[in-house]
């Protein structure tokens, strides 16, 4: 091939609602989506409906707490310019070129408007760049999936390189790492302060059934306790956001702040599987939790941000992109023991 390769990023997430509007129908794909609420149609499309319906209220008083809607696309398009800016200053030596695109999963820019957009601009190779760090079937999984579809529905021919995951990558865990640094003495100094790190839940069963989720977030927490290499530092994973009438898995974020609470350790808070500021990180842990923590009696609460543009986070994800494209198949860098990867079977439409 002559001239430089077109490379498109698809920057993958989950999406938010833009406005109050979006919120039931941004509800109801989500709910509608088989890798979350996991029983046949017609049943799904029922059950979807019925709680989209009685969540949205809730969820609109979450939303409205940030000027309703969500922030997620707007921080997403931010990361996607700071990643080309790494990429056109790097361009392997100027051998390609490459944009970035979004595919959110339940709310717009759908995977399919940015399907239309790789095709439009004619990109010669695909790389799927999940901004989830670590693998879940009910994230990455699925929206591997319906890239898959989509791409097939607009008749898109480029080869595909998918980037699995990375809860180890260097410059993700640096990143952390930096940003953990100031809010520890913030809090107190770790004599004083415990770190928290907090990941979105998971339903029991899905861990149970093989999702490496859980895995791979306690990876990157101990990572980030290596790299941060203060003598015993006190620190706990815990999972937030919990939703519907399964056992989640644990321990529960809410159940961990109390327990600083009564025994009088200060907080720093690192929302560990998010790398955009989003509800669950503005509203969950700053709002109700920061609430939380002053009527526990905490006595320092420090919330750490997602790693956002962080440049030691971009450069990290500019090198998986790289990697990938000498990488047919699925880019898969945690080779931990016991990492299973399923983004093989995602891409092949396995289920
Ligand atoms: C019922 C199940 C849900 C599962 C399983 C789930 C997994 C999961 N989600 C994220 C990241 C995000 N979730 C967000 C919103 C959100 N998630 C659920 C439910 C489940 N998530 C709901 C109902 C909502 C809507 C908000 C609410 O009603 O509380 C968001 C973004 C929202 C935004 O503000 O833009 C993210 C991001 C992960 C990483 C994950 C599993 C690993
Ligand atoms: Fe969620
Ligand atoms: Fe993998």
């Amino acid at each position: 091939m002559t001239g430089r390769r077109k490379v498109a990023i698809v920057l993958m997430n989950l999406g938010g609602p833009d406005k109050p509007e979006a919120v039931q129908p941004f509800l109801f794909n989500l709910f509608n989506d088989p890798a979350i609420i996991r029983i046949p149609n017609p049943f799904r499309f029922l059950l979807a409906k019925l709680i989209s319906k009685r969540r949205a209220p809730i969820a609109r008083e979450i939303y409205a707490e940030l000027g309703g809607g969500s922030p997620l696309v707007p921080l997403t398009e931010a990361q996607g310019r700071a990643l080309e800016e790494v990429l056109a200053d790097q361009a392997a030596a100027g051998k390609i070129e490459a944009k970035t695109f979004l595919a959110m999963r339940y709310w717009h820019p759908f995977a399919d408007e940015a399907a239309a957009q790789v095709k439009a601009w004619g990109a010669d190779e695909i790389v799927l760049l999940p901004l989830y760090p670590h693998y879940s079937t009910t994230t990455t999984e699925s929206s591997f999936k319906d890239w898959m579809r989509a791409a097939g529905e607009a008749g898109l021919k480029a080869p595909v390189h998918v980037v699995c995951c990375y809860p180890t990558e260097p410059g993700f865990i640096s990143s952390y790492a930096g940003l953990i640094r100031p809010a520890l003495e913030e809090a107190g100094g770790p004599e004083k302060a415990r770190v928290l790190f907090s990941a979105h839940g998971l339903p029991k069963k899905v861990i149970e059934d093989g999702d490496p989720y859980q895995a791979q977030v306690e990876q990157s927490c101990a990572a980030i306790v290596k790299e941060l290499a203060i003598p015993g530092l006190d620190w706990q994973t815990c999972y937030q956001s919990r939703v519907g009438p399964l056992e989640w898995i644990g321990p529960a974020t809410d159940k961990e702040i109390e327990r600083a609470g009564a025994e009088g350790k200060a907080l720093v808070v690192v929302p560990i599987a998010f790398v955009s500021e989003h509800s669950e990180t503005l509203v969950e842990l700053d709002i109700e939790y920061g609430k939380l923590a002053r009527e526990s009696g905490v006595p320092a609460y420090v919330r750490v941000a997602a790693v956002g543009t962080e440049r030691g986070f971009i450069d990290g994800l500019a090198r998986l992109v790289l990697e990938s494209l000498n990488n047919t198949g699925v880019l898969c860098p945690e080779d931990a023991p016991g990492h299973v990867c399923t983004a093989e079977r995602a891409i092949a439409g396995i289920s």
